[in-house]
């Protein structure tokens, strides 16, 4: 195997670097690259690792360029300064670090919420010029207030308990946030409109979604308490800055901390104007600690996919655990196999993906198979589909995919078996792994077989009767078509019967034609397999 190479475009901490060649991978670290885009575009198609902060800005146009590219590794928690879904069409993993800065962002937010409440930075400048302005700067105690936590994920649980210990009651407004959940984290679980009408201090802890945009704005002000603070060290565009502005100019709002701008970097914004507000350059990950963590954990990330086919934290597309992949890998196989099978003989649109998990194979990581299996399904019509991307594609075309899991039913210790619905009719074929980690076809069309599967092999249908092995045995015999193994199997005698044919070689047509000549013959497919 070649040595993957990665590129370090943003200001990581050495730590990274130092990760990726301990464990034998190339590294080129260029802190300054994410910024130069013409630079990053033609450097790009050299790299299969990529990891970076925020200054690198992932675009569809640089992902075009990223012929070799794997795996996208965010230090940090938000993704937003990636294009998720051009990286997951091409196939590239996305993956971030989700909880390596979020005390040191938790703390941040807990420090701007003391710094608004007591003015701290404009009384050190006032009191640097020899000021010694006392009155000006009289503050809020925050002991027995009411914070607003708008988020309860990672983040804004740490802060939550942050502030509980600093002897403010929390109400958290959250729509996955559990009665348990918040019942363990000491918070009053209420509407966003409750929040918005008995906070004192408002803190958000988001993600920047649809949903989320403005969630902060002059209708949302309104229905605050007179004097309320606002704190934001998730992500620029949840407050409207230009009503947070006008609200701060009027009283409405006592104070804001914010950490994070619209435009970034902020040079220029409505709200540095105003006193009362405190800002910091998106500072909310910037400790020692933040950055060793991330740097540490996306070099171990990335590296463990590049090298050993392991997935975590990774956004779009399912875990798989550096334990599990060893295992994992031959059903991984299989699944592309059936996957491939059904997409090679399909002949209108498909409609319906069922695949069922029998046995040992329900206890295996189903969605990881799951995307293999609709790689493989999709893959004869778009070659550059992998299972990162083939969830997404099958969801663009409007493929409905259920999964079933059931115990062991038959002889096998388990199955999968994938029923697939087109416009014209149902076709199902089912496999399995055996001991020697090679997947074999044990069922199509509801036929019981048990078949190799090669690079090259012939499927066959027609209504059982005597001479079909001689029909194909002579045909590709003496147009020199070795035959490396094969396989009949019907439902009953007379009724429908399959044949399937493991070549050295690509058949070729005229050939294939020559078998289809036969009456007897109802369909001669060629099959390639990657295996
Ligand atoms: N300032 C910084 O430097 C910095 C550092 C780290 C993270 N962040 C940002 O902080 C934010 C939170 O990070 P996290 O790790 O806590 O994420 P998280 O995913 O753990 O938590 C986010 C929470 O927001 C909730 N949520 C989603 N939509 C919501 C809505 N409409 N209303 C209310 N809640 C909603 C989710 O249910 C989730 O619990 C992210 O935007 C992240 O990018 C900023
Ligand atoms: O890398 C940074 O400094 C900011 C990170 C932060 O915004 C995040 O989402 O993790």
């Amino acid at each position: 195997m070649t040595k993957p190479r990665v590129l370090v475009s943003d200001k990581l901490s050495e730590t990274a670097v130092q990760i990726f060649s301990d464990r034998g991978i190339d590294v080129d670290f260029k802190p300054d690259l994410g910024k130069d885009k013409d630079a990053l575009l033609a450097a790009i198609g050299d790299y299969d690792g990529l990891a970076i902060r925020s200054a690198t800005k992932v675009t569809e146009k640089l992902i075009g360029a990223a012929d070799r590219l794997k795996v996208i590794g965010r230090a940090g928690i938000g993704v937003d300064n990636v294009d998720i879904p051009a990286a997951s069409r091409r196939g590239i993993i996305v993956m971030n670090t989700p909880f390596g800065n979020s005390i040191t962002t938790a703390e941040h937010a807990i420090s701007l919420m003391l710094a608004v409440a007591r003015q701290i930075p404009a009384a050190d400048t006032s009191t640097r010029a020899g000021k010694w302005e006392k009155s000006k700067f009289m503050g809020t105690e925050i002991t027995g207030k009411r914070l607003g936590v708008i988020g309860c994920g990672n983040i804004g649980s740490i802060v939550a308990t942050r502030a509980i210990g600093l002897k403010m009651h929390v109400l958290a407004f959250d729509p996955f946030l559990s009665d348990e959940r918040a019942r363990d984290l000491g918070v009053e679980k209420v509407e966003l409109d409750e929040l918005f009408t008995r906070s004192d201090f408002i803190t958000l802890h988001t993600p920047l979604t649809d949903k989320t945009r403005n969630i902060i704005d002059a209708g949302a002000i309104a229905k605050m308490r007179d004097g309320v603070r606002i704190i934001n060290c998730a992500r620029g565009g949840l407050v409207s800055e230009a009503d947070l502005a006008e609200a701060l100019k009027s009283g409405k709002v006592a104070g804001a901390g914010i950490d994070v701008f619209e435009t970034e970097p902020a040079t220029e914004n409505p709200l540095f104007d105003i006193p009362n507000v405190v800002c910091t350059p998106h500072l909310g990950a910037s400790t020692a600690e933040a950055q060793e963590n991330v740097a540490l954990q996306v070099a171990e990330q990335m590296s463990d996919y590049l090298l050993r086919g392991a997935v975590s934290n990774a956004i779009n597309m399912p875990s798989i655990t550096a334990e599990e992949a060893p295992v994992l890998k031959p059903f991984v196989k299989l699944a592309e196999v059936l996957g491939s099978f059904v997409g090679q003989v399909a002949e209108s649109a498909i409609l319906e993906v069922e695949i069922l998990y029998d046995g040992m194979t329900a206890n295996l990581n189903t969605k990881a198979l799951t995307s293999a299996t609709l790689a493989g399904l999709i893959r004869p019509q778009v070659a550059d589909v992998n299972m990162v991307s083939a969830p997404i594609m099958v969801k663009e075309r409007g493929v409905i995919v259920s999964e079933v899991k059931r115990d062991k039913s038959g002889v096998f210790d388990g199955y999968i078996k994938l029923t697939v619905k087109s416009a014209n009719q149902t076709r199902s074929v089912a496999g399995t792994v055996f001991a020697d980690g090679k997947p074999r076809f044990i069922q199509i069309k509801g036929i019981n077989l048990d078949a190799e599967i090669g690079r090259n092999m012939v499927y066959t249908t027609n209504n059982d009767a005597p001479g079909i092995i001689g029909i194909l045995g002579t045909t590709f015999g003496s147009n020199g078509v070795n035959i490396a193994n094969f396989q009949l199997g019907r439902n009953r005698p007379g009724g429908d019967a399959i044949a399937l044919l493991y070549v050295d070689d690509p058949v070729p047509e005229h050939v294939l034609n020559k078998v289809r000549e036969f009456p007897e013959i109802l369909s001669a497919k060629p099959l390639v397999f990657d295996v």
